[in-house]
């Protein structure tokens, strides 16, 4: 026996043609599970079906582009012989499969293949954080409306059952602040950075061990975050951001010089993500920020992901846990596919369209590298007493060479736009190599 046409669970409608239950129902018949994309995340979810032989999941159909390829590969050992492999996404979506695995990502085709799945009353899991990000509203109407399942709780911090604990166990708190690390890649680049290594090297061994996305521009530019945020703000806070709307910044733009005086700052740096809640505005960025060193957020070394969920009545629950790799990833899908089998409905709540600020008001590090003369300070003191900007600590530390030193000048809290105004003008004085690197710095309780 097949199942098919299964409640929505994190759709904002009950099920449609579901049968009413009032016994949890016993996981027997088995749920036949079609995967598109037998990649990083695709082939460990292959392996954990092998190896876990989880009562009532059977793994029917895998495509992929050039299948031969794949099939070919150590990974595909996993596989089971009855098991059809295609390079026509048709094959899957006319199957009797119950559900598709779409471990692709991006948004072309991936949102096509998904709508025909959910229109052929198949449910859909899936791991794609932009898809969900951009468009995941209108997927969950149409799989309420064909009583079947999106399922998406890989999307965001891999291993970290970070969405399923929202949902089941958050939605009686109002949540009104999120933030944390919620990129495996960057933190694994920044967290090596930090003893050392150099920036190029750590992205290529990220990319190499399968966590950074197919384009890492997504990971290190801090897209990739930005979607996650976007899909912890409409679950958490009940809130519609556009992805575009969020301000991001760079990675890349660190350098071994910053980690050596976050040092001196009793910091280090990390790429945070957050979103907090203002009446029907939300203030949401992801940047590089710096993070003291007493903060749990600083201890978060390699893929690890930590995200702090602050409520009005529960106060702070933190979810960490390795966010990237493909195992990791790999078991928030299956224990997808598991809810899928089972039939676990989750609870729903009304989601508003809310505008996005990027303005927080901390303190900030300005990281200068000038052509030394006199003068300097003063100039840079005068462009950010012009916005209001008050210093807080000036630090130089010794063995930089005049024609190119690197400097730092902290401030005390000041709205992000406000500090950008002082960047913009003091970046144009004649003795900047560099445009200044602007970055928040967390405080103790954030
Ligand atoms: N890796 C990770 O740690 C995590 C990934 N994710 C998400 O999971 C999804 C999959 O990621 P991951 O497994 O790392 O990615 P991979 O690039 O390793 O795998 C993607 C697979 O899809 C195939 N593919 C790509 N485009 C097409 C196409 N147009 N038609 C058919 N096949 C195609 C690729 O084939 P080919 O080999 O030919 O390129 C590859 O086998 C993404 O949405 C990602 O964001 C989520 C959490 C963690
Ligand atoms: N590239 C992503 C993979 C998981 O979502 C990351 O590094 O976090």
């Amino acid at each position: 026996m097949t199942t098919r046409k299964v409640a929505s669970k994190t759709s904002v409608k009950p099920p449609a043609k579901a049968p009413a239950k009032k016994t949890a129902p016993t996981p027997k018949a088995t749920t036949r599970i079609a995967l598109i994309g037998f990649g990083t995340v695709g082939s460990s979810v292959a392996k954990l079906l092998a190896e876990l032989k989880l009562p009532g999941l059977e793994l029917t159909h895998i495509f992929n582009r050039d299948v031969a390829r794949k099939r070919a590969l150590p990974t595909a050992k996993f596989v089971p012989k009855s098991v059809v492999w295609t390079d026509d996404v048709n094959v899957l979506l006319a199957s009797d499969a119950d559900v598709i695995v779409e471990l692709v990502g991006g948004l072309t085709p991936a949102e096509s293949w998904i709508k025909k799945a959910l229109a052929a009353g198949k449910s859909v899991v899936t791991a794609n954080k932009q898809l969900i990000a951009y468009r995941g509203p209108g997927l969950m109407k149409l799989a309420a409306a064909n009583g079947v399942y999106l399922l998406h709780g890989a999307a965001v911090a891999g291993g970290v059952p970070v969405i399923p604990g929202i949902l089941q166990g958050l939605g009686g708190d109002q949540v009104t602040r999120l933030s944390g690390i919620v990129n495996g890649t960057c933190n694994y680049i920044l967290s090596r950075m930090e003893t050392g290594a150099d920036y190029l090297t750590v992205l290529a061994d990220a990319q190499q061990l399968g966590y950074a996305e197919a384009d890492p521009s997504a990971d290190v530019d801090g897209y990739d975050a930005r979607a996650k945020l976007c899909i912890l703000a409409r679950i958490a806070m009940h809130a519609e951001l556009n992805p575009d709307d969020v301000p991001t910044q760079s990675i890349s733009v660190i350098d071994a010089v910053d980690f050596a005086y976050a040092k001196e700052l009793n910091c280090t740096i990390r790429q945070i993500s957050s979103a907090q809640a203002d009446g029907t505005t939300v203030h949401a960025r992801v940047a590089p920020m710096l993070v003291p060193l007493s903060s749990p957020i600083a201890w978060s070394h390699g893929t690890q992901n930590m995200v702090v969920s602050s409520g009005r009545f529960g106060g702070d629950v933190v979810f960490s846990g390795h966010g990237a790799g493909g195992e990791p990833t790999a078991v928030a899908v299956v224990s997808d596919l598991l809810a899928v089998s089972q039939k676990c409905a989750t609870v729903q709540l009304p989601i508003r369209k809310r505008t996005v600020t990027g303005d927080f008001l901390a303190p900030h590090y300005l990281r200068f590298i000038v052509d030394d003369k006199p003068g300097i300070v003063s100039a840079i003191s005068g462009a950010l007493s012009k916005v209001g900007a008050n210093i807080d600590s000036i630090l130089q530390r010794p063995g930089y060479p005049k024609h190119r030193l690197a400097f730092v000048v902290t401030t005390e809290p000041c709205l992000t736009s406000t500090i950008e105004q002082a960047v913009s003008s003091i970046a144009k004085m004649d003795c900047m190599l560099e445009r200044p690197l602007c970055l928040q710095m967390l405080e103790r309780n954030d």
